[in-house]
């Protein structure tokens, strides 16, 4: 039944076959570029110290068992996740304008957001797309087209001043069908680290405003960008107050460093006027979309970050390790720009030090990306964009005078 017109072999996924890819190298000298992952100075993955506390207490707690959650998830994890992401004097907050679910990580929230929208945003008459920015996370699209949201892209990075295309962007959203749906990374844009400032994102609400846009707000950074949260969170604590309706997918992917145990959040905030009731009624389908998704979301992941976020002590600990993570890849950026205008690499590199986040967009193209790998075992996307966290005090003279040879 299944033959090969029917069911054609797909392509490997850019991301985790690079992975593989770079596994799968013996070299001494290969550099792991690729998956948005944080690695310490030793090259390793890093169990945050706050995490193994966590996974001590959760150890010796003899009321654990392994029975199901609720359908939403777990309630301490998820209104605490409402706070981290909203800060605990929100509005919405005071007023149960919110309604959350723990979603399996980011990637979750992401796809129930959008399978909520298809189903009770647009009609059969009237299907809105959703704009995802150009370039974007490369699983956005995959996942719309899964839940059959059309999708459209804005303008978003400008090659040439490797910064945003803000004029560009604005546009977009100036001629967007009204109520069109519009994906927005709250921090550390992924992949090109360039994020809106304060003042822009302002200009971008007041523009979705008047064309009563709907923000979907994509945050999997929060406190990883620029080492605070609340910082981290000023995109979209300021929509809330312009008085959107809005979705929020959070992931704890990066910032707790619980990447394979899929801890995150789907948030749904109606707008002021009829919002506790209309976010019950919301929470309701979402909870019947769950069910038949996932049924019930993991426990463990869950569990960890709920101990963390629901403890002062620890809270604080946390915001530590969100701090050396974040300064460790800060270093990073200042050492790799230092060294490349040190070599007089031609071209500017001052985007190095200006981008945010996990990924610098460095601005290599396909042929030096293949160079790179072929040459030098260096791995990373082909739209040129390195993990920093890959990078470290041993491999980065390494790193930059391999670039320099591709650029020359
Ligand atoms: C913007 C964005 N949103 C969501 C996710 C999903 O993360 P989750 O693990 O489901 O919570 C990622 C992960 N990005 C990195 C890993 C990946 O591609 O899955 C990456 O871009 O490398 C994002 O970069």
């Amino acid at each position: 039944a299944f033959s090969a017109d029917v069911v054609p072999q797909a392509p490997e996924d850019p991301l985790f076959g690079l992975m593989a890819a770079y596994r799968a190298d013996n070299d001494k000298n290969k550099v792991d570029l690729g998956i948005g992952a944080y690695r310490g100075d030793d090259a390793k993955p890093w169990v945050l110290p706050v995490v193994k506390k966590a996974e001590e207490i959760l150890r010796n707690d003899p009321n654990i068992n392994h029975e199901y959650l609720p359908i939403a998830g777990l309630p301490d994890f998820t209104s605490a996740s409402q706070k981290v992401i909203l800060g605990a004097d929100s509005s919405a907050i005071q007023e149960k304008r919110i309604t959350s679910l723990q979603t399996i990580s980011g990637t979750g929230a992401v796809h129930l957001g959008a399978l909520f929208l298809t189903k009770f945003y647009n009609t059969s008459s009237q299907k809105y797309s959703i704009y995802l920015s150009a370039p974007t996370w490369a699983n956005h699209n995959q996942i719309m087209s899964n839940v059959n949201l059309p999708t459209t892209t804005y303008p978003y990075f400008s090659a040439n001043t490797k910064g945003l295309d803000f004029d560009g962007m604005l546009s977009a959203l100036q001629e967007a069908p009204e109520k069109s749906i519009i994906l927005l990374h709250a921090c550390a844009h992924n992949p090109t680290g360039v994020d809106p400032t304060d003042e822009q994102w302002k200009e971008i609400a007041k523009v979705m405003k008047q064309r009563h846009l709907f923000p979907f707000f994509d945050c999997a950074y929060q406190g990883f960008a620029s080492g605070d949260l609340n910082r981290d969170a000023w995109a979209i604590r300021y929509f809330i107050d312009q008085g959107f309706e809005l979705c929020i997918a959070q992931s704890y992917a990066k910032n707790f460093g619980l990447y394979g145990e899929r801890a995150g959040c789907f948030h749904f905030i109606a707008a002021p006027n009829d919002g506790a009731e209309t976010a019950k009624r919301v929470g309701s389908q979402l909870a019947i979309l769950q069910r038949s998704e996932i049924s019930n979301p993991p426990a463990y992941g869950a569990r960890i970050a709920s101990l963390v976020l629901n403890d002062p002590k620890l809270f604080a600990e946390w915001e530590a390790n969100l701090k050396t993570m974040s300064g460790r890849i800060m270093d990073m950026r200042h050492a790799l720009r230092s060294k490349l205008e040190e070599m007089e690499t031609p071209g500017s590199w001052k985007h190095i030090t200006e981008q945010i986040g996990m990924f610098s967009f460095t601005g290599l193209n396909e042929k030096q990306v293949a160079k790179l790998k072929e040459e030098s075992h260096v791995y990373m996307t082909k739209n040129g964009r390195i993990s920093m966290a890959g990078l470290n005090t041993r491999n980065i003279d390494y790193f930059a005078k391999a670039v320099d040879k591709v650029v020359r």
